[in-house]
């Protein structure tokens, strides 16, 4: 009794004094100061209830529910094939996890292109039911603007994401590296031109050449989340599953711009080969994770059953 009234006067006191308050999640604010202050905007995609906590967790600024989680957590081929109901339950399980972050979700392949009116209702879905701050979708061509405006107009963030957009892989002719001619690299620069006009509040700058982000980033007023654009832009994103070792697949080698910071994959079959070693003896101890029946209530119980053969 007594040390849980201590345990509650120092709860209090720590709470009085500490310069900790409750983190609030991080709003388009924060992410303009970061900007503003020329400090790198760190961004990460998650999954689930549990990266989502990782993300918070490690402090992140931008959490975005990529699409790219079709083929790093569901298995599927490309993320054209991803159905929008299986990509809404992700964002809701880690918007759970993550109460700290600004967290923007993809608008999945097919759920945006046809009118600024089906952009607008998927938003909408994602924001009311996802209860996530923002947007990203692929592409600044001209059509793809007026769906943005519409989405913006109606009070809802946009990322965009121009250079290697993987929805559009088929055109593209594979996951390559974006504007290394002059044609191209004047095209994503219009674009970046187009997409800021229409009120985007950052871009993502996937897979083009470092030179071309940099100019791209240092003509812009908004920033720059760069994957496989080089060191100059005003932030990065890497793809959870890469960053953390999360996937072993032979059949999808990780791209030239990924830093793997760990080997959840290999440490994770380890663990569980362990695991399969210890049932010969080491786990479980019953001391350790056993638990104990009074013996009169045993021999009692052994006595009434064999009463009954
Ligand atoms: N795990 C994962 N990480 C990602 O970053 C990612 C996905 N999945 N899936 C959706 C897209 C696809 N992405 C990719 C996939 C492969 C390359 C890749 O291998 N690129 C070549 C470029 C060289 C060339 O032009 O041929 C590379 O060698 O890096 C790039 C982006 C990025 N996105
Ligand atoms: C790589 C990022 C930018 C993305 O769009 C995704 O993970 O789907
Ligand atoms: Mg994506």
């Amino acid at each position: 009794m007594w040390t849980k009234v201590r345990g509650l006067g120092l709860m209090l006191i720590g709470r009085r004094f500490s310069s900790h308050k409750t983190q609030s999640r991080k709003t388009l604010v924060d992410i303009h100061k970061l900007y503003g202050n020329k400090t790198p905007i760190l961004m990460v995609t998650s999954y689930d209830y549990i990266t989502g906590k990782y993300a918070a967790s490690a402090g992140v600024d931008i959490n975005l529910i990529g699409d790219s989680l079709a083929m790093t957590c569901l298995g599927y081929e490309d993320t054209n094939q991803l159905p929008f109901e299986e990509f809404l339950y992700h964002v809701k399980a880690v918007e759970r996890g993550d109460k700290q972050s600004f967290i923007v979700a993809d608008l999945p392949f097919g759920t945006y292109e046809a009118s600024p009116e089906k952009a607008l209702e998927t938003s909408v879905q994602l924001i009311k039911e996802g209860r996530i701050q923002a947007v990203k979708l692929e592409g600044g061509h001209p059509s793809m603007i007026s769906n943005i405006s519409k989405i913006i107009d109606s009070g809802i963030p946009v990322m965009g994401h121009v250079g290697l957009t993987p929805q559009r892989h088929n055109v593209l002719g594979g996951f390559k590296l974006q504007g290394t001619d002059t044609n191209r690299a004047l095209q994503i620069y219009e674009e970046c031109v187009l997409l800021q006009k229409a009120g985007c509040f950052a871009i993502v700058l996937e897979c083009i050449p470092n030179r071309l982000a940099e100019y791209i980033t240092s003509k812009l007023s908004i920033p720059t989340i760069g994957i496989g654009a080089g060191p100059h832009c005003s932030g990065q994103v890497l793809v959870m599953a890469d960053l953390l070792g999360m996937l072993d697949d032979e059949s999808h080698p990780p791209a030239k711009f990924v830093k793997k910071y760990a080997s959840f994959s290999s440490e994770a079959v380890k663990a569980i080969q362990q695991y399969r070693s210890d049932l010969k003896g080491v786990f479980p101890q019953e001391d350790i994770h056993g638990y104990k029946m009074k013996r009169d209530a045993l021999l009692e119980f052994k006595r009434q059953v064999d009463d009954r053969s």
